[in-house]
This record gives structure tokens, sequence and C-alpha cells, in this order.
């Protein structure tokens, strides 16, 4: 069955999170990140799951080995669908990840997935390739590090919908594609930089997508849910 889209929760504060939930009739896929968990802390993930949302924790944990394993090892005791770290951590960064959240699973809440960032849907490849002094194209370089992750052991990457394929083709449905970088036609594009609709994401082969500005700064979030929806699953 295809995943609902994750809708990115970026929002200051629990109570303007609450009101855009409230718009919805429903217990939806929402992704955590930085700007919501750092400023609110962990009672925002227990209060999302006590409204049976289902949550993507992205905090891209990148750090050495050791304080990685710890902090995952912590997050392991929250139910939830996702998680990540920078996959520039390198390969025993990620191996003592997923190290950590298993030892911090309890046996019955060990579900959780561990995926990696490979270049942010925010970077060109003139920018890679001048601020991270790497000479490749942006395909290799999302290449090496799924590569690097799948190695580690993880469950995916995250990437934009334009590599999807190429990941897709090397190593297997299975291997999530989890992809930002997702806008409705005519929204502005933001900071983003590789984008396309979620029409075109689910054509390119992403086994998720993730979706923030284009529904929480839609005049009408429901109705731009339910057009995201609806192009992901086919039904356009
Ligand atoms: O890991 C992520 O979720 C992530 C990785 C990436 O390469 N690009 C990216 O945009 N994201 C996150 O996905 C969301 C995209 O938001 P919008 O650009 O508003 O749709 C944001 O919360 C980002 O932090």
């Amino acid at each position: 069955m295809t995943q609902k889209p994750f809708i990115a929760l970026d929002f200051p504060t629990w109570e303007d999170t609450s009101s855009f939930l409230e718009l919805f009739n429903e217990s939806l896929n929402v992704k955590v990140g930085m700007e919501l968990y750092l400023q609110n802390g962990p009672v925002v993930i227990e209060k999302l799951l006590k409204k049976n949302h289902r949550i993507f924790l992205d905090l891209k944990l990148h750090d050495i080995p050791n304080t990685v394993y710890g902090a995952m090892k912590g997050l392991a005791q929250y139910d939830l669908e996702l998680l990540n770290v920078h996959a520039a951590g390198g390969r025993v960064m990620m191996e003592k990840a997923l190290e950590g959240l298993q030892a911090g699973s309890s046996a019955n809440l060990n579900r959780s997935k561990l995926i990696a960032v490979t270049q942010l849907t925010s970077t060109t490849e003139k920018q890679m390739q001048e601020e991270q002094l790497i000479a490749k194209s942006i395909n290799d370089s999302v290449l090496h590090y799924a590569k690097l992750t799948k190695e580690a052991g993880l469950h995916g990457v995250v990437c934009s919908p334009h590599e999807a394929p190429l990941i897709r083709g090397q190593f297997g449905e299975d291997f999530m594609r989890v992809t930002p970088g997702i806008r409705l036609s005519n929204d502005e594009k933001g900071d983003q930089q590789r984008i396309t609709t979620p029409e075109k994401a689910k054509e390119l082969g992403s086994s998720v997508i993730v979706v923030g500005r284009s529904i929480t700064k839609s005049k009408d979030p429901v109705l731009a849910y339910e057009q995201v929806v609806k192009e992901w699953e086919g039904l356009k």
C-alpha cells in the first residue's frame, strides 16, 4: 500500500501545530523537524502519538559515532516510523546509530526505520562542487552516500525524487527513497533546489514524499493536502 505523504510540521510552537492539525479529521503522517522539536522538546512527540499521528522524527543527527549511538538509544523509546542521520557522518556513525536504535528499543517497539540524508534538496550541483569540494555530479554523490548507507545496514535514504530511479535501480525497491523537495505546480520553490510535483515523484519512484510549505502555507491546507494525496496516489 502507498504510504500517505508526511506533512512537515515546521512550526515554532505546539499551539501553531495543534491548530494546524485540528483542520484535519484524521490521523496523519507527520514530520517533526528541528524547528518544532528543539523549541518544544520531546513532549511534542508524546502529544502527537497520543493523537495517533505517525511520526518521522527528522533530527538529521551528525556527530561522532558514540554521541549518535547515545542519542538514538534515547530516541528509541518513542514509537516512531522514521528517524534520520546525515550520511556524511560516515559508515561507522551510521552503524552506531542503528545499534543505538536497536539497543534502546523494547522487543515490540523496534519497527522504527532509520534513513540517511544524502545531499540536501536545497543543494545544487554547483554549490556541492564549490562548497563541499566534491568534484562529481550530484547523482554520483547521492549514489555514493546511498551505497554507504546500504552497507551500514540502514533502511534507505533521503534524496530528491530526481535521484530516486538511480537508487531504486541500484539497491532495489525495498531500500527506501524518502523525498522532500515537493511542490504543487505554481507553488514557490523557496530555498528548495531539486524539486518536483507529487505526481512526478510517484513516476520517478519515490517510496515516501515529505511535503511542508505547499500544504502548511496554503490558504486552504486541507484542500492542498488532498491535492497532494490525489497526485501521489495517481488519482489525478
Ligand atoms: O530530512 C529531511 O526531511 C529533509 C531533507 C532534505 O534534503 N530536504 C528537506 O527539505 N528536508 C525537510 O523536508 C521539509 C521540506 O519542507 P518544504 O520545503 O516546506 O516542503 C523540511 O522540513 C526539511 O527540513
